[in-house]
């Protein structure tokens, strides 16, 4: 059956006509009733297959097969994309700025192993691919970039910015974070250095003592203030305008900060936060003032971090502006690999009884981690991510019961960036068997960040262009966007941050996988499931 298309514009009957404005760039159409292309939106129509369970009691289960009818609705002109980074001179800032200029440029730099070529290794939208289909007549597997599946920005065109309470430009600031090959910095050097970042605000309190060194690139006053948010939100604005574009997304690749007390009356709702705010509350913290202002700018917002940025009030303050807000922590290295070994172990059926965690690196990051406060904040991220994996078998462990686990960071500058992440993964198998995993793991951490630098704001735009209404036909008008908080993106970060009262899903597979297929569904296509019955009942 042809394509369907409302109007002559898009794709028509069987065949790709070339729309008013210029052929779909499209790698794939999908031939359904169920999916229509315009030049302006892919609307779809999807059923959501979930399986409802009650108590039967006696310890049983009733199992019902439930159905939902989805309209989707992708927006598919991306427009003009700004990227502001806040920390844009750390590691990763000046890092993922460089790798993206020497990408749109095509460029190639000498190394000791010989040339190497600008790429976008590690980004899972730009270097990774999904399964689309089986071919009709072979029945082999077709698979296409990710990046293909919906009409996303690509990390070339982005426009940079962003705020570092050091004043170095770009290039200087690239020079210290001593991360890329002399050879590639030559070649970028000169558009770094026209590269500065805009003063920001400091609350010394939140972050290490030993930052203070490189704070001689502020705004006035070292507590929240209405002021910090109204100047952040200028910024935005004014950027916006500068560069002509279309949406801002804001990332906070800045230091770790210190836990902020949750208190009632302060931060515990959207209009305490604010006023707490007015009243220059000391518990709010400079990553809380810049969400504020990105809320308020509906500029969606990303904590790379582990602190607890997104305090209640903050979460209340976006689902009342619609704004959206992501986090936390970047997921680089070490705690990827557990993310994914521990899915595997535990479904494998083998009982981890411990993980222990160790690593040392000597970037500014370590350096900042070396101070108890802010290790506490990346203590907890890199704790929890295995809670969800154990909670979720009952058969290994009893409610409550869960691996001995510990994290320890050192700051040891010799290495720079280049982490050392040394791990032990030990574990009860058969007839009172043991399994030891041991690993070594140098993750170069803003090699290994940036990309999902990239993810991050590729995904966070691209849900800024899909809408949604369920069972259409009950009446439901209007479409609207998803939650306010993207937990879509859990999988580029440790502790992922989910709608008030859902559950936190941390295995590696499952966020892929919830990733991959929501934007599958937004073109009428349904989950990826690997059942391959064609192959396996013929
Ligand atoms: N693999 C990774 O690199 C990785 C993984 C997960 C999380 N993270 C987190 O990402 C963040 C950045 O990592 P990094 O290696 O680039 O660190 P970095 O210390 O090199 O960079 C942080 C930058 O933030 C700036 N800064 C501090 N407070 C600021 C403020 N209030 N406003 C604006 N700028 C401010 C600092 O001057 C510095 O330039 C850290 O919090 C780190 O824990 C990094
Ligand atoms: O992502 P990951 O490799 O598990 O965790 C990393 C930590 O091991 C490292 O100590 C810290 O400096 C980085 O910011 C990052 O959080």
């Amino acid at each position: 059956m042809a394509p369907h298309a409302e109007g002559l514009n898009g794709w028509t009957n069987g065949s790709i006509h070339a729309a008013s404005t210029s052929e779909p760039k499209d790698l794939f159409f999908v031939d359904s009733p169920n999916v229509v292309y315009t030049d302006k939106e892919i609307k779809s129509k999807y059923v959501y297959r979930t399986t409802s369970v009650s108590q039967a009691g006696n310890g049983k289960y009733v199992a019902t097969p439930k159905e939902t009818v989805y309209d989707f609705k992708v927006e598919r002109k991306v427009g003009k994309v700004g990227m502001m980074l806040v920390g844009w001179g750390g590691n990763n800032g000046t890092t993922v700025t460089a790798g993206i200029i020497a990408n749109r440029r095509g460029l190639v730099w000498d190394t000791r192993e010989g040339p190497r070529a600008a790429n976008y290794y590690g980004s899972v939208v730009m270097s990774s691919t999904m399964k689309l289909g089986t071919e009709a007549k072979t029945g082999k597997e077709i698979n296409i970039p990710f990046h293909d599946v919906l009409p996303m920005v690509h990390p070339n065109d982005l426009v940079i910015g962003g705020w570092d309470i050091s004043g170095m430009n770009l290039a200087q600031a690239m020079d210290r974070a001593a991360v890329l090959e002399p050879t590639l910095k030559n070649l970028v050097q000169k558009e770094m250095a026209e590269m500065k970042p805009l003063p920001s605000i400091y609350y010394p309190d939140f972050i290490a003592a030993n930052q203070g060194d490189r704070a001689d690139n502020l705004l006035e006053g070292s507590k929240a203030s209405l002021a910090h948010v109204e100047k952040l939100r200028k910024d935005i604005r004014d950027f916006k305008e500068t560069h002509g574009l279309d949406k801002v997304i804001v990332q906070w690749t800045a230091n770790t900060e210190r836990y902020a007390d949750i208190i009632e009356g302060v931060n515990d709702t959207a209009d305490n936060l604010m006023k707490a705010v007015e009243a220059g509350h000391e518990e709010v913290s400079p990553s809380t003032v810049f969400a504020i202002a990105c809320i308020l700018e509906k500029a969606p917002f990303i904590n790379g971090s582990p602190q607890n940025t997104f305090v209640p009030g903050a979460v209340q303050l976006a689902e009342k502006h619609g704004a959206f807000i992501g986090g936390d922590d970047f997921k680089s290295g070490q705690t990827k690999m557990k993310s994914a070994l521990v899915d595997f172990m535990i479904n494998a059926g083998i009982k981890l009884t411990s993980i222990a965690s160790y690593n040392h690196l000597g970037n500014n990051d370590g350096m900042n981690l070396s101070s108890q406060k802010q290790f506490r904040s990346k203590e907890i991220s890199k704790s929890n991510v295995v809670d969800d994996m154990v909670e979720a078998n009952n058969v290994l462990y009893k409610p409550g019961e869960h691996p001995d686990h510990c994290v320890v960071i050192k700051y040891m500058p010799a290495v720079g960036d280049n982490k050392r992440a040394l791990d032990e993964y030990y574990a009860e198998i058969f007839m009172g068997g043991h399994q030891t995993i041991s690993l070594f793991n140098v993750c170069e951490d803003s090699l290994l960040a940036s990309p999902l630098i990239i993810d991050l704001v590729i995904i966070a735009e691209m849900m800024t262009r899909i809408t949604w209404k369920a069972n259409a036909d009950d009446g439901a008008k209007d479409y609207k966007g998803f939650h306010s908080v993207l937990s879509i993106l859990s999988y580029m970060l440790k502790a992922p941050l989910t709608p008030p009262g859902t559950p936190v899903v941390n295995a590696l597979a499952k966020q892929r996988g919830a990733l991959t297929n929501i934007f599958r569904a937004c073109v009428g296509l349904q989950p990826e499931s690997d059942m391959t019955l064609e192959h396996k009942m013929f």
